[in-house]
């Protein structure tokens, strides 16, 4: 597949959009986050944010195309986000990957540090699992949760061992979460579907302490 200026173009307006529209929900404090839509398979070509960029904001220096090996593939002042291995080992292992998203927000993070010791989130019975396009009855998902190396390739790896094409994302400890979809909507709809799940185990978790409290009773 070649990559002509059109596509380039296309993939970096459809970037815009998805990063408007989750800066808009606080998806991207402190710079972090980042995004990437693939443009060609065989060489491996994506665009990506570039590192360190305030994601609330829109600027002509925003993307860069690079490699398989996180490289740039067009001469460039922007250095690539120092998370790309990590969505260049998702487009590696999940074929129809076209569109990789990573936010960091309370809730991922939350979830990601309560059940760190399983090194597992599960989650059954919710509606909005079909949003993960997992369709059958009274469905259960688990999603992966690794340690957040500092070391990039080390995390890279770690990543590369748990993901798999049926859950569309990874928890990393205390970080945030990846996620991806055959393109850029479906991405989204995964993320969204992955961030209310885990607002609602967390809101769940707290009101079901609450109601326990209540009911507890009285000793005199
Ligand atoms: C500034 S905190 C977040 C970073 O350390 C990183 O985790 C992140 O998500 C953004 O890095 P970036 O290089 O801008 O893509
Ligand atoms: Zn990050």
């Amino acid at each position: 597949m070649s990559i002509t200026l059109e596509s380039k173009i296309d993939a970096f307006r459809r970037l815009d959009e998805a990063k408007l529209t989750f800066a808009k929900r606080d998806w991207f404090p402190g710079t972090s986050g980042n995004l990437s839509i693939k443009l060609s398979d065989s060489p491996l070509t994506f665009a990506v944010t570039a590192s360190g960029k305030d994601k609330t904001k829109l600027s002509p220096e925003d993307y860069l195309l690079v490699d398989g090996d996180a490289k740039p593939v067009e001469a460039t002042t922007l250095k690539p986000s120092a998370e790309t291995l990590i969505h260049a080992v998702v487009y590696k292992n999940i074929p129809n990957a076209g569109a990789c998203f990573h936010v960091h927000t309370l809730g991922n993070n939350l979830v990601s540090e309560l059940y760190f010791g399983q090194r597992a989130f599960s989650i059954q019975g919710q509606e909005l699992i079909k949003g993960l396009g997992i369709w059958e009855e009274n469905a259960q998902i688990t999603v992966p949760i690794v340690e957040n190396f500092a070391d990039i390739p080390k995390l890279a790896q770690a990543i590369e061992k748990v993901i798999t094409p049926e859950i569309p994302g990874v928890l990393i400890r205390n970080h945030g979460i990846y996620t991806w979809g055959g393109n850029d909507f479906e991405a989204k709809r995964h993320l969204e579907a992955f961030e209310f799940l885990f607002e609602y185990h967390l809101r769940w978790l707290q009101l079901s302490q609450a109601v326990q409290k209540q009911t507890v009773p009285a000793t005199f």
